[in-house]
């Protein structure tokens, strides 16, 4: 992560410019960011499990040969939360190691009915991620907001109890703003979730699953026409249909870009055969995100320095790229203007000699 970025104007480092550049990350799960010191932290509360703490030992077991062991290691550390304690610290954590990055603004994505189905009580559970919410605003300057996320692969009862979880009003936490679908897609179909999305988008939420990740372009249309998606999650896929990336760029639609993760699942080859250029080529609004960010031995500065490699970006394309994601957002408007100013502001000094 400390290699120079070349730019037009001769070989400059950009790194610095992104580490300080404020942020928005739109796609990051929950327990996908969990960092080898929370996962120590938590392993040493729960001894029996299989998860390795040592992190030269992590970073092998963070190895993976395919999408479907990426769910299988994930779920294995999905294991070490276990009450809401554990909730609270990784949620808590997670905000300071985004603080860390400049990030000033996050969607998290969280997949409630993991935690209620291993025996958190559901209260408890949403007091703790509200209680991390509002210490990590006020102590680290990081405004979180959740999307709950339907995993997939469990099936219709699932998604009937996190669309509960997401609008039952004496539960529905104050920082919900959007509902997802995640998990693998091969054997998925996007439409069977149509009637969840609907009464969570008639609650107010925001439509915004996974798609294109792992499946072709018809899954992306599917999330678009069945399940009404807002922003699309990856939407890799897309590059191989024409009609689709006009489509996305004619309505602003963004895409969930998470260059890293799709090479550590082996979506993608390898970070030069990414088709984030094809993205921004059509017009395509495209965010930069980390997706599970010490699982794929990245953070989102990592994922910024890779999209200005592959995008040959200068630090006003990296600023560009990171108002995008504001615009992309599910902030209200007086902060979408604060963060881009303060995206502004950053450049323009940083550019004054
Ligand atoms: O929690 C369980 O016991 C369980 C049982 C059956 C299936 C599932 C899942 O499908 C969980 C998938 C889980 O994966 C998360 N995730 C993290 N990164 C990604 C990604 O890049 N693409 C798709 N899904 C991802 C997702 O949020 C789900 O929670 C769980
Ligand atoms: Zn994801």
């Amino acid at each position: 992560m400390t290699d120079q970025l070349s730019t037009r104007e001769g070989v400059r480092d950009l790194h610095a410019f992104i580490a300080g550049l404020p942020k928005a990350e739109l796609h990051v799960h929950h327990v996908g960011s969990a960092s080898p010191r929370i996962v120590s932290t938590l392993a040493a509360r729960h001894p029996d499990s299989q998860v390795p703490t040592d992190p030269e030992a992590l970073a092998d077991y963070f190895t993976f040969t395919d999408f479907a062991h990426f769910i299988q290691v994930y779920l294995s550390v999905v294991d070490l939360i276990r009450t809401p304690e554990d909730v609270r610290l990784l949620t808590y954590e997670v905000a300071r190691d985004m603080a860390r990055q400049q990030v000033r603004y996050a969607e998290l994505t969280i997949t409630p009915w993991s935690s209620t189905r291993r025996g958190i009580d559901e209260r408890a559970f949403m007091d703790a991620i509200e209680d991390a919410r509002k210490a990590a605003e006020a102590e680290f300057g990081v405004v979180l907001r959740w999307c709950f996320d339907i995993p997939g692969e469990a099936g219709l009862e699932a998604a009937e109890e996190t669309l509960r979880l997401a609008t039952d009003d004496r539960l529905r936490p104050e920082g919900l703003v959007s509902f997802g679908l995640g998990g693998p897609e091969i054997g998925v179909p996007r439409p069977q979730f149509k009637p969840y999305f609907d009464q969570a988008i008639a609650a107010g939420l925001r439509s915004v699953p996974h798609a294109g990740e792992t499946t072709g372009p018809e899954t992306v249309w599917d999330a678009l026409n069945e399940l009404r998606a807002e922003r699309i999650g990856h939407g890799t896929s897309s590059a191989r249909d024409p009609k689709l990336l006009a489509h996305l760029a004619e309505n602003r639609i963004a895409l969930e870009v998470c260059p890293t993760s799709n090479i550590a699942t082996r979506a993608v080859r390898t970070l030069d055969e990414h088709p984030i250029k094809e993205f921004t080529r059509a017009g395509v609004l495209v965010t930069i995100n980390s997706d599970d960010p010490p699982m794929f031995g990245t953070d989102l500065n990592n994922e910024y320095a890779v999209a200005a490699r592959l995008l040959d970006l200068d630090e006003l394309g990296l600023a560009a790229l990171a108002k995008n994601a504001v615009e992309a957002s599910f902030l209200d408007p007086a902060g979408r203007t604060r963060l881009t100013e303060e995206i502004d502001t950053y450049a323009s000094a940083w550019l004054t000699p």
